[in-house]
């Protein structure tokens, strides 16, 4: 069984640690192990990162830079391999991971780029014998943790925004998708990135974070996983006036309009919907589709779902691999009995098949009332309901504490405007089913987070804005 390595500075296999086992949702064999890291190893890699992050932060942003881009060409080199990693530990088919590992590549790329654009300020003083500068500077040690559903993009989304400005960073990933992310540490190192830049340590969540958190080197948390455990990192960050980002759960409404393209809204909800099985912050979570078109929108749509094959990630063809384990598969397998007790219908799907495996599904005849509309099914179900007038979608969709990804089809271009304007959801995508890009702000409103990554925006979290005032 191999063992992988943390990254606390350099290659630890934590010899005396004990390990965790790596397991395939698919086939449930053990894939490797690695250290259980706990509350020393956390103090160690901040040590490294801030021992690292003087040199790191007086490069150049050029110099920077190069070795993000150098880091993003062992990626392209390494991109089969990387990919079927993900594939045997998180279960997306091998073309979904490949795909995530291009758009988490595209962060490094973006930011290599960004890293050269962090500008500052002079501003015109009151008095002649005054100057006024704004200088930007790298906030300092960075912890990040991450979550399993995306164990490449969650990472660079984070770390090449951090690095590009000239910051060390911390990172635990999720205990079932540890082996990408250590992959991608190594790339870091034999990229050039100096030793202590990039360090990875794998084990005990809370104690790892709680070192973070306490540690007052430690200047910035970054957070993507679930609202709740979100809040209570918020809560522990207040303690040392932590800075902290938070990409957090989502409830996203996908709302078909009689006046769509309903071949392209069937389309565009399947992308949305199916990505990773469903397992997708952004993930439609309601289908909303307006009274009139809700027979022929149903029939174009459940056709296309019929046709998304389920199988183990690594065979050809596989559209829909495995849920990560038996806790996901039992919180869809709840929805579905809930809103069937409730009075919907299964269109298509509504059971659990051999290796974590669940049926493509759709529900019909959806009310409010069921939790598939009210909790983040993090599944492949997409439940439809009706409404009657544009004011009532919004209503609805918007009837939650969630705010992250919101989806609409209307081919009418001033409804399509209004309406993505009165949506309360940090992304809109309009007409289309998959928004998210290197390029664009990421985040949420309410309570699914804090700040944004990717785009200009992204580089900022990691940004101290400090004010020169020069007395001539
Ligand atoms: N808004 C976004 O961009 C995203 C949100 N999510 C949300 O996260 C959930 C699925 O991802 P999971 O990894 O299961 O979320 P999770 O919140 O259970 O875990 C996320 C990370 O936090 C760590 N963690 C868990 N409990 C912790 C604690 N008490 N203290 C410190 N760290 C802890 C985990 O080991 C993992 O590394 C879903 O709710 C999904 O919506 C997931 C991905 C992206
Ligand atoms: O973790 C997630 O769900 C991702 O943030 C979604 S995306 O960035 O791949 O769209």
């Amino acid at each position: 069984m191999e063992k992988y390595e943390m990254i606390i500075g350099k290659a630890d296999f934590g010899e005396k640690l004990e390990t965790i086992s790596v397991v395939n949702p698919f086939t449930q064999e053990k894939l490797a192990e690695v250290p259980n890291g706990g509350e020393k190893e956390a103090v160690r890699a901040v040590d490294e990162a801030h021992k690292a992050f003087p040199e790191w932060a007086a490069l150049s942003a050029y110099e920077r830079s190069e070795l993000i881009m150098k880091w993003h060409e062992l990626i392209v080199r390494d991109t089969d391999d990387l990919a079927k990693t993900m594939t045997l530990e998180q279960g997306k088919p091998t073309q979904e991971a490949a795909g995530e590992i291009g758009y988490a590549n595209g962060f490094n790329k973006w930011y290599a780029e960004e890293a050269k654009r962090v500008y500052g300020e002079s501003i015109p003083a009151t008095q002649q014998n005054k100057r006024m500068y704004v200088h930007k500077q790298p906030v300092g040690v960075v912890a990040a943790i991450t979550p399993w559903n995306f164990p490449a993009a969650m990472i660079t989304r984070k770390v090449a925004p951090a690095l590009a400005v000239g910051c060390t960073v911390v990172i635990k990933p999720s205990r079932l998708t540890p082996l990408t992310a250590i992959k991608l540490g190594r790339l870091a190192l034999e990229a050039g990135i100096p030793e202590g830049v990039v360090n990875i340590v794998t084990g005990d969540s809370k104690a790892i974070s709680d070192a973070w958190l306490s540690d007052e080197r430690v200047k910035k948390i970054t957070f993507t996983g679930s609202t709740e455990v979100g809040r209570g990192l918020m809560k522990k960050a207040s303690d040392t006036v932590k800075k902290i980002s938070l990409e957090l759960g989502g409830l996203a409404p996908a709302i078909v309009m009689e006046d769509s393209d309903l071949e392209k809204a069937a389309e565009g909800v399947i992308a949305t919907k199916f990505r990773n099985a469903g397992q997708t912050c952004v993930c439609a979570n309601r289908v909303y589709v307006q009274e009139s078109v809700v027979e022929e929108f149903t029939k174009i749509f459940t056709e296309k779902v019929k046709a998304l094959k389920t199988g183990d990630g690594l065979a050809e063809g596989t559209k829909i691999g495995p849920l990560i384990d038996e806790n996901a598969i039992e919180k869809v397998e709840r929805h579905v009995q809930d809103a069937l007790d409730k009075g919907a219908k299964v269109a298509t799907g509504g059971k659990k098949l051999e290796g974590l495996l669940y049926e493509p599904t759709v529900l019909t005849n959806v009310t409010e009332d069921m939790l598939c509309m009210n909790e983040e099914t993090f599944g492949p179900v997409a439940p439809i309901s009706t409404f009657k007038t544009e004011e009532e979608a919004i209503q609805r969709a918007n009837d939650t504490i969630y705010g992250l990804a919101a989806y609409l089809f209307t081919e009418n271009l001033s409804r399509g405007i209004r309406m993505s304007e009165q949506l309360e959801y940090g992304i809109v995508g309009l007409n289309d089913g998959n928004p998210s890009a290197p390029q664009a702000p990421f985040g949420g409103f309410k309570q699914s987070g804090l700040g944004r990554e990717g785009g200009h925006q992204g580089i900022d979290e990691f940004i101290e804005v400090k004010y020169i005032s020069v007395g001539m």
